[in-house]
């Protein structure tokens, strides 16, 4: 049987009185890559904040098979606190900690996978930096090896191409394409670019809608 990580039925969604998701249902299938696509302001990056636990729906339901608080995120880089005094490697490490566990002591596996994602990344050099140091594409490297460094089954990327040169962001959707037995989605506004990376997508605006075979969404334009 086809075994969905995340089951979505119904999902209602608004800020105050503003109604910004609307009967949304779909499923998240393990190893699919879904393009989550829509104009701007339509509601992308409040469903996966819903599918986070960051936010709660007005109604409708979302059913978990997989660990929510093992989902590799990358959140939308504007939304992202660069002041915060930490350093890039201290950000890159962090993706193996959850949010009960922020402090704890890193062992010498971990260790190696932050340095090893680091020097895959080019970002090696940049260990001590503190995060508003860097460049906003070498911030962006840094977030994306936080949401990728524990090997996550579901890896859930908001616009990864923001601030992104065309070299890493070609690395990138290779080294997802390796990765064995996980599941991605990815919001973003260059189909052309993701189009050849997923399997559906879900277009998120007054309506939403849910295709399985991304050809048949194109064939809709
Ligand atoms: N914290 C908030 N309080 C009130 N309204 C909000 C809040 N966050 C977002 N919104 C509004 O909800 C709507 C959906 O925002 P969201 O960020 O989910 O859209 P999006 O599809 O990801 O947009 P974009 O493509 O521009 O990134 C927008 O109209 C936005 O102004």
């Amino acid at each position: 049987m086809t075994k969905h990580l995340i089951e979505i039925n119904n999902l209602n969604f608004k800020y105050e009185n503003n109604i910004i998701l609307n009967n949304i249902s779909f499923n998240i299938t393990k190893n699919e890559n879904i393009g989550i696509l829509g104009r701007n302001g339509g509601g992308k990056s409040t469903l996966i904040k819903i599918l986070l636990g960051f936010l709660k729906p007005a109604s409708g339901s979302v059913k978990y098979n997989i660990d929510r608080k093992k989902i590799g995120y990358l959140p939308q880089i504007r939304e992202f606190d660069a002041t915060f005094p930490i350093s890039v490697y201290d950000l890159v490490i962090s993706g193996l900690t959850n949010r009960k566990n922020l402090f704890r002591r890193f062992d010498s596996q971990e260790k190696k996978a932050a340095s090893d994602i680091m020097d895959e990344f080019g970002i090696s050099e940049l260990n001590d930096k503190l995060i508003n140091e860097v460049s906003g594409g070498q911030l962006q490297r840094a977030l994306i090896a936080r949401a990728l460094i524990s090997n996550p089954e579901l890896i859930i990327l908001d616009e990864p191409e923001s601030f992104l040169d065309k070299n890493f962001e070609a690395k990138l959707y290779n080294k997802l394409k390796t990765l064995k037995n996980s599941t991605v989605i990815i919001i973003s506004h260059e189909l052309d670019e993701i189009y050849k990376h997923i399997d559906s997508v879900l277009l998120v605006e007054k309506e939403a809608k849910f295709y399985k075979d991304k050809n048949t969404f194109m064939k809709g334009r």
